[in-house]
């Protein structure tokens, strides 16, 4: 048995293999069958299917379109079914029960407050109902055996003008005990939409000490994250699969970095890399084609995501798999992946050290020294056999 073999993971071990979560949106996570009852409670008659396994799948193939836009149409029925505080929680708390099933041990989950209004709630009222979901959603998780933690990312839409006041409510609701809101993202249609728009809330961000990533390099190239990083200031990218652009891979397989990306690989830019979500919005030809193979090579800070579970049909571990298929990662390469989203996070440094040295090495090495015992078994078995 060679180093490679043993060291491929089966869908078992990626399943069990602990996994962190940078970028996930709650509006983009829904259970297809959560969505129908919450329609029906609602009194929503907009969804295009009223079974949950025909719904899953129209939601996997509106989104399969080509283009971040129409993508960004079939949010319109998640978040028509979000907007109370009795479905904010449900919605939260199957998240944080889904991820904890997949493995993930911890995750940021983004959305968008103002995007679930329409019925009354205030700013405040969503976050308090999405943070008690995920704390029931943790708890649930703990009875049946898993462990998970997970924070909050508030995100403002980048086509309307509600920033400062988002950033404003980020911060007033950062720190909370248990995990609260960890940071800010802006996210909605890239193109025409430069993140500069929203200087006022990156630099209150920046004045209050606060962390905040961008949706930048996903439908639009190179000057958004430029402008992501060197006006506003961005911790880590959401995408910045575009970077791309700015790395020259030579005939004879040299490779030279343009300006751009030898700042971002110098200065450890986290990339929070999608696949499924990239192949859906053109971002990205196939698996085996997206740039997380050569990002990986050249040692970006490069994490894997989800992006949205509904939309792309996935989970971490599909990622993954996709991801083994692809480049026949090792389980070293995914604990190399999982390190990397665990530094990048926005919780204190302390709890990030003890999640890598007490959370992520040790199930990595309980995976990795399976086959040991396997081969021992049959040894022995062969052994006694010939004695
Ligand atoms: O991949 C994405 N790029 C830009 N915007 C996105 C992406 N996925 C989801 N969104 C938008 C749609 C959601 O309603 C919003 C908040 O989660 O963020
Ligand atoms: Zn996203």
């Amino acid at each position: 048995m060679t180093s490679q073999t043993r060291n491929t993971p089966s869908s078992d071990q990626i399943r069990r293999a602990p996994k962190v979560l940078l970028h996930d949106h709650l509006d983009g996570g829904l259970r297809p069958g959560t969505i129908v009852d919450l329609a029906r409670d609602a009194g929503y008659a907009g969804l295009p299917e009223a079974d949950p396994d025909k719904l899953g799948v129209w939601f996997r193939e509106a989104a399969d379109s080509g283009s971040l836009e129409r993508y960004l149409e079939t949010f319109a029925h998640t978040c028509a079914v979000m907007q109370t505080r009795e479905a904010l929680v449900r919605v939260a708390a199957e998240c944080a029960e889904d991820l904890a099933e997949d493995g993930v041990v911890y995750a940021e989950v983004r959305y968008a407050p103002e995007q679930h209004l329409e019925a009354g709630l205030t700013l405040e009222e969503v976050v308090e109902a999405v943070n008690e979901g995920f704390r029931e959603g943790e708890r649930r998780a703990r009875e049946n055996g898993h462990r998970i933690r997970v924070g909050a990312l508030l995100t403002a839409m980048r086509h309307a003008a509600r920033a400062l006041e988002i950033a404003e409510l980020a911060n007033r609701y950062r720190d909370l005990s248990g995990g609260g809101v960890v940071g800010f993202d802006i996210a909605g249609a890239e193109a025409g939409f430069p993140p500069t728009r929203h200087l006022d809330a990156f630099e209150y961000l920046k004045r209050e000490n606060n962390h905040f990533t961008i949706h930048a390099g996903e439908a639009f190239g190179l000057p958004s994250i430029w402008q992501a990083l060197q006006w506003c200031g961005a911790d880590r990218l959401g995408h910045g699969v575009r970077i791309i652009d700015d790395i020259h891979v030579g005939e004879d397989g040299t490779v030279k970095l343009g300006r751009l990306a030898a700042y971002v690989r110098d200065k450890r830019v986290p990339l929070e890399l999608c696949p499924s979500s990239n192949l859906q919005t053109g971002a990205a030809d196939s698996y085996a084609g997206h740039p997380i193979g050569l990002l990986r090579r050249l040692h970006f800070r490069a994490t894997v995501n989800t992006d949205n579970r509904l939309m792309s049909g996935t989970s971490m571990s599909r990622e993954f798999e996709h991801l083994v298929d692809a480049f026949g990662y090792s389980l070293d390469d995914m604990q190399w992946f999982t390190v990397n989203a665990m530094k990048s996070a926005f919780i204190p440094f302390d709890e990030r050290l003890a999640m890598i040295n007490d959370v992520i090495k040790p199930g990595y090495a309980e995976l990795k020294s399976e086959w040991l015992f396997q081969q021992t078994a049959s040894t022995s078995g062969s052994a006694s056999s010939r004695d």
